[in-house]
């Protein structure tokens, strides 16, 4: 029997399976990384964690499942997006990764539509500036740390040093690239327009390739440290969202994807790259070559929940909390909650803005709270479904993926407030999946992604909406979307208050 190996590198933990050729995972190890925040807006990481992390998951799946490391062939990877990893010329790490939900670039992604033109933007990139994208990281450490900056020789996003760390060799995936405002993304190519606007330097971005691509074998202290053979092939590797999008089958027009992970994502599969979406939606490069997806994003979903469990139930499980808050009515009892704890991204672009609970009443219990936070995520979820329907899209059903998928009951309210049927898959195993699947077909196991999807996707139930809950969700939403513009200058004025 042969395996391969899918390295998720997700904010929260870098999550390593182990699958067979048929698609069943058949070991899985999760390690986790603190994530630094010195001041409100700010999130870090330090590169060498997510390194030493996976080297420690690579070797405990293959022990724990009891397989022969010499039957592992391929491996590759799916990496949260948008961090800036800046090396010197030796390869060695400038400063800790500035991650996708750092906000603090607002400056930056002005100076950049000042520069290089929103239109132009649009155009090339097919993307807004926003603050988590990487152009306006390297432009803040170009403004802030110019010492750190002169010493930099090249950029790299977060799963890209992972991979440079176990092979060697430099390289960043297209559908990654597509996240740092830098690529032309119909061409697949570095923008010179973009960084000459902008005063970056072309050299300082890496090699481009398919995340398809082979880029290697691995170096032999890693295999050695690993106790895999450093005969397996190493495939490129794509963003987390494009590899969640693989790994839930989401390789044809039609189709769509929700997750909830430390943020949320609605994402849609788009075959051309040559539209306009005026910067409502995220729109990238996908990890299957020349297809895109766009994309809406809400940048604290779990992460909202895992703060209010740390707040207020730090002993509760999980699943105590969701049962709990399930028992709450449609509403919570007349309390909404805006996911805002970091910013947000869609759809409003704001740094600034700050979560809210609206309407507390003495008759509320904790669990309300619990079910309004649910609530807020997935009304901030709807807002892309909303936004990708408006589109022009016929959407029939969604995949959902990430920690969000395991409960039922956060299922069932997906499947409400959107008012579409929600899948769930059997062996959900969100973007690792996506990342196992192109070590697959890399491998020679499948002849395209698309083909090796439908090999391994399985999909477990379908939770449908009620239409009595789809009626009240309708009016709810309607209250939710009036907290943003409300809320929005109380939000600027806090900020003086703010850590
Ligand atoms: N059983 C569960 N029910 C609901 N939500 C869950 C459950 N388990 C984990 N989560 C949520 O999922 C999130 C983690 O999802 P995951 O996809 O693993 O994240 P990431 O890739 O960002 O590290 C956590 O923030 C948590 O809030
Ligand atoms: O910034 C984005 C997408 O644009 C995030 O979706 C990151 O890619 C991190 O994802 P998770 O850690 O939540 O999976």
């Amino acid at each position: 029997m042969e395996y391969v190996i899918g390295v998720d590198l997700g904010t929260s933990a870098v999550k390593v399976l182990l699958v067979d050729r048929s698609g069943q995972v058949r070991g899985e190890w999760t390690e986790s990384y603190p994530l630094h925040q010195p001041h409100s807006g700010y999130s870090e990481q330090r590169p060498d964690d997510w390194v030493e992390k996976t080297i420690v998951a690579l070797r405990r799946v293959w022990e724990t499942a009891g397989v022969s490391p010499e039957s592992i062939v391929g491996l590759s990877f799916s990496g949260q997006m948008h961090g800036l990893v800046l090396l010197d010329g030796d390869g060695n790490v400038v400063r800790n990764a500035i991650l996708w939900n750092d906000t603090r670039t607002t400056k930056e992604c002005r100076e950049i539509e000042e520069k290089a033109g929103a239109e132009a933007l649009l155009s090339i990139a097919k993307n807004r500036a926003l603050e988590g994208f990487t152009l306006p990281k390297l432009l803040w450490v170009k403004n802030h740390e110019p010492h750190l900056y002169e010493r930099a020789r090249v950029f790299l996003l977060p799963k890209d040093y992972v991979r440079f760390r176990l092979t060697g060799h430099i390289a960043m995936d297209v559908s990654d690239a597509a996240g740092t405002l830098l690529l032309d993304i119909k061409t697949k190519t570095w923008s010179e327009t973009i960084a000459r606007a902008v005063g970056v330097d072309l050299s300082l971005c890496p090699p481009l390739v398919e995340a398809t691509a082979f880029v290697g074998t691995l170096r032999p202290d890693v295999a050695e440290r690993t106790g895999l053979p450093s005969s397996v092939n190493v495939f490129a590797g794509g963003a987390d969202n494009a590899c969640g999008a693989v790994g839930a089958g989401i390789l044809a027009e039609g189709r769509m994807m929700s997750s909830i992970g430390t943020s949320g994502v609605v994402l849609a599969y788009e075959q051309s790259g040559e539209k306009d979406f005026a910067g409502h939606v995220h729109y990238f490069n996908h990890a299957e070559p020349d297809a895109y997806y766009i994309m809406g994003v809400t940048l604290a979903a779990g992460y909202s929940f895992d703060w209010w469990k740390r707040t207020f139930a730090e002993a509760a499980p999980i699943a105590e909390i969701v049962k709990r808050a399930a028992e709450s009515p449609i509403g919570a009892n007349g309390l909404l909650f805006t996911p805002y704890l970091v910013g947000e991204r869609t759809p409003y672009a704001d740094a600034d803005i700050r979560g809210s609970f609206i309407g507390i009443d003495s008759a509320q219990t904790k669990w309300d709270f619990a079910r309004a936070v649910m609530e807020g995520i997935t009304f901030s979820l709807n807002e892309s479904v909303e936004i990708i329907k408006a589109s022009g899209k016929t959407i029939d059903s969604v995949v959902s993926i990430g920690g969000g998928a395991k409960s039922a009951e956060w299922l069932q309210i997906q499947a409400d407030i959107f008012g579409l049927p929600v899948e769930k898959l059997k062996n959900e195993q969100g973007p690792g999946l996506g990342a196992a699947m192109i070590a697959a077909c890399g491998v020679g196991w499948f002849d395209s992604l698309k083909q090796c999807a439908d090999a391994f996707k399985q999909v477990e139930s379908v939770v449908e909406p009620r239409p009595d809950a789809v009626a009240k969700y309708k009016e709810l939403f309607s209250i939710y979307r009036e907290i943003y513009p409300h809320t929005k200058e109380l939000a600027k004025r806090l900020k003086a208050f703010r850590p």
